[in-house]
């Protein structure tokens, strides 16, 4: 529900809480507009946000501003692919959604995974190995590490969309993770 903000000249006399005692005190300006301030602040933020950028370790927690779920591969939605694209994205990427554990984000233009590895050393290991083919293929992740986990998502900022690169360098990653020691699933879970 809304909170609605009364000016001074409107708000109730009396506070039906706590102060039986009577009459408010007069609010000062920088207060009264700090409050203004933070009335809209708080229902601007009960409005459903459009495209919701979830994180991967933090799916399993909904908030009413989220309608769209995040996806799976369970769940049969095609990417949303880059124009001028090889003839077989499609299926590589459909492939790599369905044996892998590459998801597709609710923006459909992204694909993300959470790698697990038994040490920091290793996800860091795993990670420059990643940065040097970056490097090499010019194309970019953005990515986030915490402890032996390095969550990672790929998406073609220009021409917009997944594209063949975004593929490839997933499975690229999937290669060198597996060599890496990367463990499977919810095992390895260190923190959090
Ligand atoms: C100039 C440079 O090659 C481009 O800007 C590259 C850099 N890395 C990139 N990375 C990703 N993920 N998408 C891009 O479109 C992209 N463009």
């Amino acid at each position: 529900m809304a909170l609605q903000y009364l000016r001074p000249s409107q708000a109730i006399r009396r506070c039906p809480i706590l102060c039986r005692a009577g009459p408010s005190p007069a609010v000062p300006r920088a207060i009264n507009l700090h409050l203004r301030r933070l009335v809209s602040t708080f229902n601007a933020s009960l409005r459903p946000v459009t495209r919701p950028n979830i994180h991967p370790n933090t799916r399993n927690i909904t908030t009413m501003t989220s309608p769209e779920p995040a996806l799976s591969p369970s769940t049969p939605v095609t990417p949303i692919f880059s124009p001028s694209q090889p003839a077989d994205l499609p299926a590589r990427a459909t492939s790599l959604l369905q044996t892998s554990s590459w998801t597709l984000t609710p923006s459909r233009i992204a694909i993300t995974r959470v790698y697990r590895f038994k040490t920091f050393k290793a996800a860091w290991a795993f990670m420059n190995q990643v940065a040097d083919e970056c490097k090499r293929q010019r194309h970019h992740p953005s990515w986030h590490n915490l402890y032996n986990e390095v969550t990672i998502e790929w998406t073609t900022h220009r021409p917009k969309g997944l594209s063949i690169k975004d593929v490839e360098m997933a499975e690229f990653c999937d290669r060198v993770a597996e060599e890496g020691g990367a463990v499977e699933g919810e095992e390895g879970r260190r923190c959090c």
